[in-house]
Parts: structure tokens; C-alpha cells; sequence
């Protein structure tokens, strides 16, 4: 990185096609351990695609992705999981007929050894106590954890499907508009809960549309237009403006970086 922080996460060259869209054409990327890294670009420009070839929700027609200094091969969601890599979707894939506790630990139940230590049980207690809290620390009020997340309102079901990644992200956070759906509060809090995950030294990426909530948040940015990363800035060092420009096609420094 131009920078000199620490590359956690590198992808060279990734390609990826849909039928005729050309979602991805050659893209690079990197983001650092212990920074927030902004992933910016217009509709269209493929952000949710770069997003899904680095978590393992769809693969590349080509392309390079290594992390921590080792080439990844990303087969699969689990594959990124148990790298470390957690993801925020933007249609948070979150199970709505159960609750907002069990959402937490989907996949990841806490047991308890049984009597004879040979069967555990799910430690549902536990569980809940770690989700209330979880929550709290979002400043999301949840009335009862144990109600099905489909009665939660928009920005609640958000903000579980931020907590369950955070808890769980040791190494690598991507965040697809995670606040898109909330109050200014919330939005807040969201926002203080990335710079306190940057500050455990995992690496966040944030997709946000949201400029001036990117250069309160981000170390660096990305810029992808048409597939491609057009641009990098370090967040202190650049403007909406410049944004904007790199975003629209009037700005290209790729070259320079
Ligand atoms: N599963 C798919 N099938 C067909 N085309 C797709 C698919 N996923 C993405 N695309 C197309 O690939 C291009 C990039 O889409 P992508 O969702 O990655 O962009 P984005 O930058 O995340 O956009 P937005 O900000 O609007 O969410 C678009 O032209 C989109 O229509």
C-alpha cells in the first residue's frame, strides 16, 4: 500500500461477469489491519460485487485475493469465516423467524457440557445475556431478544445483523451500507462501533454512499467506477469534492498511486 500500513487484505485483477455486465473488470483492492477502509463508487460501479468475491459469497472469473501475505481461496462464506471475515450484507441475511438472540449465534451456539459431559446444551441463557449486551452497546433497544426478528422494525434488524459480525469478526469486517436504514442515533453508534472494532486492529470496509459519513470514519478510501478501482485517498488528505470527482469519471489516479 502506498501508505506503508499493514496489507491485510489484497485482491489484484479480479474479474467477474454477468451474462453481458461486466460487474468487475480487473479490479484491485487492499485494505489494512486496525483501519477503516471506505469502498465508494456510483450504482452500478460494483462495490456488492467486489464485496461478495472477498467474503466467499460468489467467486471470480479472475483474479487474485491474498490475505495476510497468502493467497485465499474464497469457495465459500464459511471459508471467509473461518479466515476471520465477517460480512454485513445489504439484505442482511438474518433468519426472521427467530429472535434477535438466536440470530447472534446462528451457527455459532454457545453449549454448555451436559451432566455426563458427553452432550452439551445450548446455553440459551448465556446466549441472551451476550446478545442484550451486544445490543446495548449498539444502542439498540430491543424489548425482548427473544421476540422473531421479523417484528423488528428496519434499522433494529440492521443493527443485529451489525452486532452478530462484530462479535464475531477477529480479522476482517465488510459492512454493505450498514447504516442505510437507521435513525441518527443509531447511525452514530454504528459509526462508534467501527472505530472501536479499527481500534481491536481489525480491518474494516466500509460500502456507504454516504460521503460525509465516510470522511468522518474512514482511514482510506477506494473509489470504483465501471468495475475498476479508479482511485485511493487517505481520508484526512482528501475532500467530498475529490470524491465526487472520482466517483463520476473526472478525476483518475490510479495511475499515480
Ligand atoms: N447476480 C447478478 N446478476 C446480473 N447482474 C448483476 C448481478 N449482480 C450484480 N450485477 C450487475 O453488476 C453491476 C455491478 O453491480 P453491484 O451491485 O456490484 O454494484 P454496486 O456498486 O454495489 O451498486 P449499488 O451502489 O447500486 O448497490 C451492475 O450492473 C449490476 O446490475
Amino acid at each position: 500500500m502506498s501508505t506503508g500500513d499493514e496489507v491485510l487484505l489484497e485482491a489484484r485483477g479480479l474479474s467477474k461477469t454477468f451474462g453481458h455486465v461486466r460487474a468487475l473488470q480487473d479490479a484491485n483492492f487492499s485494505a489494512g489491519a486496525g483501519e477503516v477502509t471506505a469502498l465508494i463508487g456510483d450504482n452500478g460501479a460494483g462495490k456488492s460485487t467486489l464485496v461478495k468475491c472477498l467474503s466467499g459469497a460468489q467467486q471470480p472469473d479472475h483474479g487474485e485475493i491474498r490475505f495476510g501475505g497468502r493467497p485465499l481461496r474464497l469457495d465459500s462464506p464459511a471459508t471467509a469465516q473461518r479466515a476471520g471475515i465477517e460480512t454485513v450484507f445489504q439484505d442482511l441475511a438474518l433468519a426472521s423467524d427467530l429472535d434477535a438472540a438466536t440470530n447472534l449465534f446462528l451457527g455459532r451456539e454457545l453449549v454448555r457440557p451436559g451432566v455426563l459431559g458427553r452432550f452439551g446444551f445450548l446455553d440459551r441463557r448465556r446466549m441472551r445475556a451476550e446478545a442484550v449486551q451486544a445490543f446495548a452497546e449498539l444502542g439498540v433497544n430491543l424489548s425482548d431478544v427473544r421476540a422473531p426478528v421479523a417484528g423488528l422494525s428496519g434499522g433494529q434488524r440492521q443493527s443485529v445483523a451489525v452486532a452478530r459480525s462484530v462479535a464475531w469478526a477477529t480479522r476482517l469486517i465488510f459492512m454493505d451500507e450498514p447504516t442505510a436504514a437507521l435513525g441518527v442515533v443509531q447511525r452514530e453508534r454504528v459509526l462508534d462501533t467501527i472505530r472501536r472494532v479499527r481500534d481491536r486492529g481489525v480491518a474494516v470496509v466500509l460500502i456507504s454512499h454516504n460521503m460525509p459519513e465516510v470522511l468522518a470514519v474512514a482511514d482510506r478510501v477506494e473509489v470504483l467506477r465501471l468495475g475498476r478501482r479508479v482511485a485511493r485517498f487517505r481520508a484526512a488528505d482528501t475532500t467530498l469534492e475529490e470524491l465526487v470527482g472520482a466517483m463520476t469519471g473526472a478525476i483518475d489516479r490510479e495511475d499515480q498511486q
